[in-house]
């Protein structure tokens, strides 16, 4: 059988690749304002005029046929043929930003050389367009010798003159020019600007809105000062924003179990979805929209190209602590999750660089840390207002990040002078174009955050607290007995507590550390779940997790517990990636080793010193 029709999608990095892929097959592939977004080829189906399937990949953005890092042999590979598994493309469509073409014309250049049937989109002519630039695709059309179609991703304008245009190439294929170009760098860059300039209709010399902007943003005094005012009213936010829609989902899943509660008669199924499935996973989807608003923040900042310059003033930092420019994306990914943050350190080619990043990944406060963060902040801290409406609870939920970013900039700082000295690469991305971030990027981002939380929430939660709960209830405790001390769960959490008991920790921090291992969340959950068994009678059953937590450990306690989650590696996902992407056990295991040190020094340190505070 005749396969289908491969076609990639390339071209420099930020071109809108993703963005045109997107609108051509109807995917949701991340979509950023910033270089490097998209790390690894995805495919996607889309049908040509006369009912034909055609398979469109979409690649990591590059720079030239060179590849500079993992991400760039990625998209190499693909083009020429020599990525295992996996044909040569039949055709290409390349993507080039209109308002930065002779930077992007020089791998495009490259790409048409390869001498397959090509397509040009000359994407983001509306932003050329804002910035007083006008280009004539004919004249591009002839130097380069293949179709150019004028398109707007975002807003799927020129979409379906590039599908027509991909119908006419597949019905009959034409190859590109053959006029070679000669290959090396300055012939191609000197050729690029050329045609770059022949093509240019009419342009004014202020490219206004990014320059003005950026002359405050990135003023060396004032922009450190507006990313530390935008990070903090971004975790005010997180508290302030929340307390209505965390009540309804509290008052859901109270109502959630009050009806299990009266359906299922009095029995161990009845304790195992109530005790078990509604209070463990329910104590832990309460903290949804704190998610949501933290990623809200972060979407818009990605999507309006705030990110880049972020990167760009915490250049000279990184720098000084031995990290390159280009791990700040990938670090930032972290925020979210430390597993496709380690995956983007594939765009970092120096491999110290890149180990370095990837070890100190898992210190960024990743988004499975919120649930327990926010549990502990909302049942010890006051929910007072300091000067300036200020909340406490927003300030310590920012200190905790901001720990986390500090122990990353030290261990990296120790790393990058020890086990892993050598040289940085000082490599520095492009500035993107400021713009409005498209709602509907931003919309996809949090669904695909509600679509991911709620899948943790039903698999990996719900099966580690229900194999909690199991350990938890049996034994059965005799009259008298507490259910917990009496349980399987609870001989081991007294074996782990004797490890942690010098750093403050008691028996349900205990219990809970074990199972937390295989996701963040799972510590609220535990410790919702054990509570729930423990106290039979119906009041205490009603009794918020709060209000528990606050009777039975103290304040220096907690504030330990807090310290041991911004630094302890509980997530065998992030360890296993570190395994596939170092090939092999040596550096997962260095990772988990130093973090699990740190974080019991950070928590003995913590709990002794609130102690002697008197706390
Ligand atoms: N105004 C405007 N913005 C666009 C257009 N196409 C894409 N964008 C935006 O440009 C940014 C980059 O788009 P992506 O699709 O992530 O770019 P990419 O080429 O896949 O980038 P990498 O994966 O990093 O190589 C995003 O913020 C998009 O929303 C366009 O035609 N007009
Ligand atoms: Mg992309």
């Amino acid at each position: 059988m005749n396969p289908l029709p491969l076609v990639a999608v390339a071209g420099s990095p930020n071109a809108g690749k993703s963005a045109l892929f997107n609108a051509l097959t109807g995917a949701r592939q991340k979509v950023g304002n910033y270089p490097g977004v998209t790390v690894e080829r995805k495919s996607g189906r889309l049908q040509l005029a006369d009912g034909r399937p055609l398979e469109l990949v979409d690649l990591p953005g590059a720079y030239s046929l060179e590849p500079a890092s993992p991400d760039e042999a990625v998209t190499r590979d693909v083009l020429l043929g020599q990525q295992k598994g996996e044909r040569q493309p039949d055709a290409l469509v390349i993507v080039l930003d209109a308002s930065n073409l002779d930077n992007h014309l020089r791998f495009a250049l490259q790409l048409i050389e390869l001498g397959l049937p090509t397509i040009v989109a000359l994407n983001m002519v509306d932003l050329a367009k804002r910035d007083g630039l006008e280009l004539d695709p004919s004249v591009l059309e002839r130097e380069l010798g293949v179709p150019v179609v004028e398109t707007v991703a975002v807003r799927r304008r020129g979409i379906s003159e590039l599908q027509g245009a991909l119908d006419d190439m597949l019905a009959a294929p034409r190859c590109g020019v053959h006029e070679s170009v000669k290959a090396d760098i300055i012939h191609l860059q000197r050729r690029a600007r050329e045609i770059a300039a022949a093509a240019v209709i009419r342009e004014t010399p202020v490219r206004r809105w990014t320059h003005r902007l950026d002359s405050v943003l990135l003023h060396p005094i004032m922009g450190p000062v507006i990313l530390a005012a935008i990070m903090f009213v971004m975790f005010q936010a997180v508290f302030a924003w929340s307390e209505t829609p965390v009540a309804w989902i509290e008052s859901g899943v109270a109502a959630l179990s009050g009806l299990a509660a009266q359906i299922i008669p009095s029995s161990l199924l009845r304790s195992m979805v109530v005790d078990g499935a509604i209070a463990g996973v329910g104590a832990v989807i309460t903290f949804l929209p704190q998610i949501l608003i933290l990623f809200f923040f972060i979407l818009l900042l990605e999507g309006t190209g705030y990110m880049v310059r972020a990167a760009f003033l915490m250049d000279r930092v990184m720098h000084g602590v031995g990290l390159s420019g280009r791990a700040f994306i990938p670090l930032l990914s972290s925020f979210a999750c430390a597993v496709p943050g380690i995956m983007a350190t594939r765009t970092i080619d120096d491999p110290k660089d890149r180990l370095t990043t990837i070890l100190v990944a898992p210190l960024m406060t990743c988004s499975a840390r919120l649930p327990v963060y926010t549990l502990i902040i909302a049942a010890f801290i006051p929910n007072t207002r300091l000067a300036w409406g200020v909340g406490l609870q927003g300030l310590v939920m920012f200190g905790l990040y901001v720990t986390g970013i500090a122990g990353a900039l030290l261990a990296a700082f120790v790393l990058r002078r020890g086990v892993l000295k050598g040289g940085g690469g000082g490599f520095m991305m492009e500035l993107p174009k400021y713009q409005w971030p498209a709602a509907k990027d931003v919309a996809i981002g949090l669904l695909t955050r509600v679509e991911i939380f709620l899948k943790r929430a039903g698999t990996i939660i719900l099966g580690t607290t229900i194999l909690l709960w199991a350990l938890a209830s049996f034994p059965q405790a005799r009259p008298g007995e507490s259910q917990v001390d009496a349980s399987i769960a609870g001989k081991i959490a007294s074996g782990i507590e004797v490890v942690v008991r010098p750093i403050g920790f008691n028996h349900d921090i205990a219990l809970a550390l074990l199972p937390a291992m295989a996701a963040r969340e799972v510590a609220v959950s535990a410790i919702a779940t054990v509570y729930s068994i423990d106290s039979s009678d119906e009041t205490a059953a009603a009794t918020k997790l709060e209000d528990r937590l606050q009777g039975r450990w103290s304040l220096a306690t907690a504030l330990a517990f807090l310290a041991w989650f911004v630094f302890a590696p509980q997530c065998i996902s992030t360890i296993a990636v570190t395994r596939r992407e170092t090939n092999g056990w040596k550096w997962p295991l260095f990772m988990v080793s130093y973090l699990f040190v740190l974080a019991y020094c950070a928590a003995g340190l913590t709990y002794w010193t609130a102690v002697s505070l008197g706390l």
